[in-house]
């Protein structure tokens, strides 16, 4: 057993202690690790600050013991999905992309704030569910996919559309982003389309830890994919990496693979960017298919970028200790 997994277990052995702490790191003698404290009281804090150094230093390789306090900075983290213009497969990308961080066994809710066309309650059967409020806030609805989620689509009569200005439908946005969500750590919040003010407001707004950008392998989505990476680099939020939507055609007939929008083209992109490529996914008549049955195909590329995702968020959590 590792010096990391008899901390871990030292660690789950402390009452009161559920899923506050991070697992610890170990270094020269010495522990360290994130405690999330939010919703205690100082002697609260202190007392499990002093539990957890107790038992920790009660282990012999363990000589120091460093614990990070972090109600302010550990809340939920949002990721947002991003494009530079519609029908690249944002949507589908981002229901994928929650359902394999679900199945990663980390807490994740996803929030459809596209205004223009929300897709979520189709994309994940959720469809005639309506969120219930519970006082001032909204509960999210479950879906059967095992992960809970809001959508604009929700908001409104069921087929009927709506124009959504500017303030509107960032006050709209902030209902679903600070909805009940729960014990949920990571919010997958797929934007509106294109670069607008609409879009901007929102990530200014809500201050994303971080962006993935949805683009096809076209030139001109390529170009577009530029202005959304612009627009969330304005805002200060960091660009997790870009991601290849419908790269590559396997043929269910005669299974030979050509590429409709040709195929590579965000990867190079990314790498003139010095950005990091998260992955490509095929065109397949599989997804779009369970997208329109609101089943989800689980796509082993799916399975791939939410790895990359997860170990982006892992650097991120160590860089924050
Ligand atoms: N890799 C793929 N293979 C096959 N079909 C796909 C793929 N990705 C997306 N699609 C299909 O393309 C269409 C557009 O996808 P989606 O709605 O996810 O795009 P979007 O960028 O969110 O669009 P919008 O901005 O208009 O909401 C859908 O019918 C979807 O099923």
């Amino acid at each position: 057993m590792t010096i990391e997994t008899r901390l871990a277990e030292t660690l789950s052995a402390i009452p009161d202690i559920g899923a506050r702490a991070a697992p610890p790191r170990f270094k020269d003698g010495r522990a360290s690790l994130m405690l999330d404290v939010g919703g205690l009281g100082e002697t609260g804090r202190n007392a499990l600050e002093a539990a957890i150094r107790g038992a920790l230093l009660a282990l012999p390789e363990v000589a120091e013991v460093r614990i990070f306090q972090t109600a302010e900075r550990r809340g939920r983290r949002i990721i947002a999905v991003g494009s530079g213009k519609g029908g690249v497969g944002k949507s589908t990308v981002s229901a994928n992309l929650a359902l394999a961080l679900a199945r990663q066994g980390r807490k994740v809710g996803l929030v459809d704030a596209d205004i223009y066309g929300p897709s979520q309650p189709r994309l994940l059967a959720t469809e005639g569910m309506r969120p219930m409020a519970k006082g001032q806030q909204l509960e999210p609805v479950m879906s059967p996919h095992g992960f809970p989620m809001l959508s604009m689509g929700q908001l409104v009569e069921p087929g009927k559309a709506i124009a959504w200005r500017g303030p509107m439908a960032g006050n709209a946005l902030g209902q679903l982003i600070d909805a009940d969500w729960g014990d949920t750590e990571i919010l997958v919040v797929d934007l509106p389309p294109g670069t607008g003010d609409v879009q901007l407001s929102m990530i200014q707004k809500h201050k994303p830890a971080g962006a993935v950008i949805i683009s096809t392998p076209q030139d001109l989505a390529l170009i577009d994919a530029t202005r959304a990476i612009d627009l969330f680099a304005s805002a200060g939020v960091p660009i997790i990496g870009l991601v290849e939507n419908m790269s590559g055609y396997a043929c269910p007939h005669c299974g030979e693979t050509s590429d409709p929008f040709g195929s590579g083209g965000a990867q190079s992109a990314a790498m003139d960017m010095r950005l990091p490529f998260l992955g490509r996914i095929p065109l397949a008549m599989a997804i779009r298919e369970a997208s329109d049955a609101g089943t989800l195909a689980q796509v082993a590329a799916f399975e791939g970028i939410a790895a990359e995702l997860g170990h982006w968020l892992e650097n991120k959590d160590a860089a924050d200790v």
